[in-house]
């Protein structure tokens, strides 16, 4: 960080500051909000951050491993399967607004960061009921009706993309990126280390699956059903799963000697650096990642997400010949092609490497942090 000093001076007045961070569901919005979280600390190392997420939720398990404590409240989603799970929707809501009023009454906090998720919207509403500070980080094109409905009353709005005053007051955006953990963004992990770790060959091409955060159904059934035909190709996998369907999958997958596969990475640094070529969705963290990260990708949008954001962010990088895209539902006809094509094509996949870095955003999470204590520092002189 070129200027720390300079914002402990702008900053000073704060000291240290209490900061909620609330959000979660899955890791598009979870790692963005621990990288903010650690730029916030960096900056100043006294403040106190607390997050709030929803109880049983991913965040749960993954904010802790990222050294904070975490708050979950009985909040859940509206179920479009089951009319009769909705029920206890109202009472959950209710009493997620009294949980909230009491970490708020004893946490104290300066400022509410919002990440999206079913824990920001009680959060953030109550802070703002009580004229606490409140911002917004929101990593997609599109804006959920939640993160609208907040943003009218938000102290800023930090936004990846051009274009966000569709969704937001203008006076409040500014566009950030997307903040990528430091341990990607600042990654030397070498090819030869990150295989090791993975105990795969040096020499070999690697391909990296990944589904998200909660991994792909049409990606791994693919990956599945070729899973032993990468090694007479030359090949070896990297294969991230998803919880729901590991259980099918990884029994056959790691007794292959080319083959790592687990429901989840924890260790994505690690991942990217031993990657000869992914094939992911495009969720937008997946995306800021892999441009860091300067890959070659396949990428298979996830066709359901809002407004099929996942098949614009995709169609972005490959309308400028820096992806390939598989639509979701051709995986099963093109996807093992197109991998093996392009595992093949070493000047394709430096082509792609070369134009994906262009993308690349590595101090949003600094950007955002900074932005932040300024603010608040301003707003107390
Ligand atoms: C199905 C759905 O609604 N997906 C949304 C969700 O996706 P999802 O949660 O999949 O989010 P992203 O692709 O944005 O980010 C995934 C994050 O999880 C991490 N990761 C993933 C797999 C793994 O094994 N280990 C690991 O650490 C990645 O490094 C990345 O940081 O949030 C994104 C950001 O709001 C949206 O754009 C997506 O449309």
């Amino acid at each position: 960080m070129s200027n720390v000093e300079n914002i402990e001076a702008v900053t000073g007045s704060l000291s240290g500051g209490r900061f909620i961070i609330a959000g979660g569901g899955t890791g598009g919005h979870i790692f963005p909000a621990i990288a903010i979280a650690n730029a916030i600390k960096e900056l100043q190392p006294n403040a106190e951050i607390l997050f709030v997420g929803a109880s049983g939720k991913m965040e749960m398990e993954k904010v802790p491993q990222a050294g904070y404590n975490i708050k979950g409240l009985t909040i859940a989603g509206f179920e479009r399967g089951s009319l009769i799970k909705n029920i206890w929707l109202p009472f959950k809501l209710i009493k997620s607004f009294l949980q909230v009023r009491s970490i708020l009454k004893n946490f104290k906090p300066d400022a509410v960061i919002g990440v999206g998720g079913y824990s920001s919207f009680p959060v953030l509403r109550s802070a703002q009921g009580k004229r606490i500070p409140t911002f917004i980080h929101e990593s997609n094109s599109f804006a959920g009706k939640s993160n609208i409905l907040l943003g009218k009353h938000a102290t800023k709005i930090f936004v990846a993309n051009e274009g966000m005053e569709r969704f937001f007051p203008a006076d409040k955006i500014a566009i950030t990126g997307n903040p990528v953990r430091k341990s990607i963004a600042g990654s030397n992990i070498s090819k030869t280390e990150a295989l090791a770790f993975f105990g795969l060959e040096r020499k070999k091409p690697t391909v990296l699956v990944i589904g998200g955060s909660l991994g792909a159904r049409s990606i791994n059934e693919v990956i599945a059903r070729h899973i032993g035909d990468f090694n007479p190709l030359g090949l070896q996998v990297i294969w991230q799963t998803g919880k729901t369907t590991a259980a099918k999958y990884l029994s056959k997958a790691k007794s292959l000697h080319n083959v790592w596969a687990n429901d989840f990475i924890n260790e994505m640094e690690k991942a990217y650096a031993a990657a000869d070529l992914v094939v992911s969705r495009s969720g937008a963290m997946s995306v800021a990642e892999l441009c860091v990260a300067k890959k070659p990708v396949i990428f298979v949008p996830f066709p359901y997400a809002a407004e099929d954001h996942q098949t614009v962010n995709a169609k972005y990088l490959v309308d400028r010949n820096a992806a390939l895209m598989v639509k979701d539902d051709m995986v099963r006809t093109r996807l093992f092609n197109e991998i093996t094509n392009l595992a093949k094509d070493k000047a394709k996949q430096e082509i792609l490497a070369n134009n994906i870095a262009v993308f690349a955003v590595k101090n949003a999470d600094e950007k955002i942090a900074t932005s932040i204590l300024k603010t608040l520092a301003g707003s107390k002189n």
